[in-house]
C-alpha cells in the first residue's frame, strides 16, 4: 500500500525558531523523516516522498514546489484511487508514529482520517477517487466535511501517536518522553534532556 509524506526540508520547522538554528531544524526534520519512513515500512506500507526539493532518501520521491495541498492534490489526481488501490499521506513530523498506530489506517471506510492536536489532519487513508486535500487551518474538519460530501464513509482513528505532530518546544518533550527514534537520538546528542524540576515537563538543552 503506497504512502505519500510531504516534506518541505527547504525551511522546516519555523515554529522551532526560538529553540533551533535552521540548519538544527533541517537536521531535526531530517531525523523526523527517517523515523517516519522506518514506521511506514515495518508497517507495510511503501513510503514515497512528495517533496519541495530533491532528498538523498533511498524512497522513491516526486519533487514539487508547489504549496502542499496543490501538491498532495496532483498526486491525488496521479493516483488511480478505489477500494483496492488506497493511497495514504503521512505527515514527516509524526516523530512518535509506530508502525502499530500507522497499520490504523488501513481500517475499513473510503477515507480514513487520523487528527493531529490543533485541528490538523496528521495522516489520512483514502480510497475515493472524489476526495481531496485542504491542508492548514482546521483542516480536519474540512477533510470531515469533504469526504462526507463526497459520499464518501469516513473512519477516524484516535491515537495519540498519530495526534503528536512535532511543531513547538513543547512537543520536543513528547519526542523525548516517548520517542526512541532518530528525533529523539538527535536531540539527546545535542543536549536537550527533560526538565521536570519545576514539577511540569518542559524541555532544556545543556550549553
Ligand atoms: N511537499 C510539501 N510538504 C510540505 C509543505 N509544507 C509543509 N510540508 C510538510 O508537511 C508536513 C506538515 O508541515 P507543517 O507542520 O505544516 O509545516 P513545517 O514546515 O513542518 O513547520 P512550520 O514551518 O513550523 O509550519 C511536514 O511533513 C512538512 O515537511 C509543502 O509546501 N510541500
Ligand atoms: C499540514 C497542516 O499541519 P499543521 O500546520 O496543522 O501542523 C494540517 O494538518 O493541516
Amino acid at each position: 500500500m503506497d504512502a505519500l509524506v510531504p516534506f518541505a526540508p527547504d525551511r522546516p520547522k519555523t515554529r522551532l525558531s526560538d529553540t533551533l538554528t535552521p540548519d538544527e531544524r533541517r537536521a531535526f526534520a531530517d531525523a523526523m523523516l527517517t523515523d517516519v519512513l522506518a514506521a511506514l515500512r515495518a508497517a507495510d506500507f511503501r513510503p514515497r516522498l512528495l517533496t519541495t526539493e530533491a532528498t538523498d532518501r533511498d524512497a522513491p520521491e516526486t519533487v514539487d514546489e508547489r504549496p502542499l495541498t496543490d501538491a498532495v492534490n496532483a498526486a491525488l489526481d496521479a493516483h488511480d484511487l478505489g477500494p483496492e488501490s488506497p493511497l495514504a499521506v503521512v505527515m514527516a513530523d509524526l516523530a512518535l508514529a509506530t508502525p502499530r498506530s500507522l497499520a490504523r489506517l488501513r481500517g475499513r471506510g473510503d477515507v480514513v482520517l487520523a487528527a493531529g492536536l490543533g485541528g490538523g489532519t496528521n495522516a489520512l487513508l483514502t480510497r475515493d477517487p472524489g476526495f481531496r486535500v485542504d491542508y492548514h487551518g482546521a483542516s480536519y474538519l474540512d477533510h470531515l466535511r469533504a469526504a462526507r460530501g463526497a459520499g464518501a464513509t469516513v473512519r477516524e482513528v484516535d491515537s495519540r501517536l498519530l495526534a503528536t505532530d512535532i511543531d513547538e518546544r513543547g512537543d520536543l518533550a513528547e519526542v523525548l518522553v516517548h520517542g526512541d527514534g532518530a528525533a529523539r537520538d538527535w536531540l539527546v546528542d545535542v543536549g536537550f534532556a527533560v526538565d521536570a524540576s519545576g514539577g511540569r515537563v518542559s524541555v532544556g538543552r545543556q550549553a
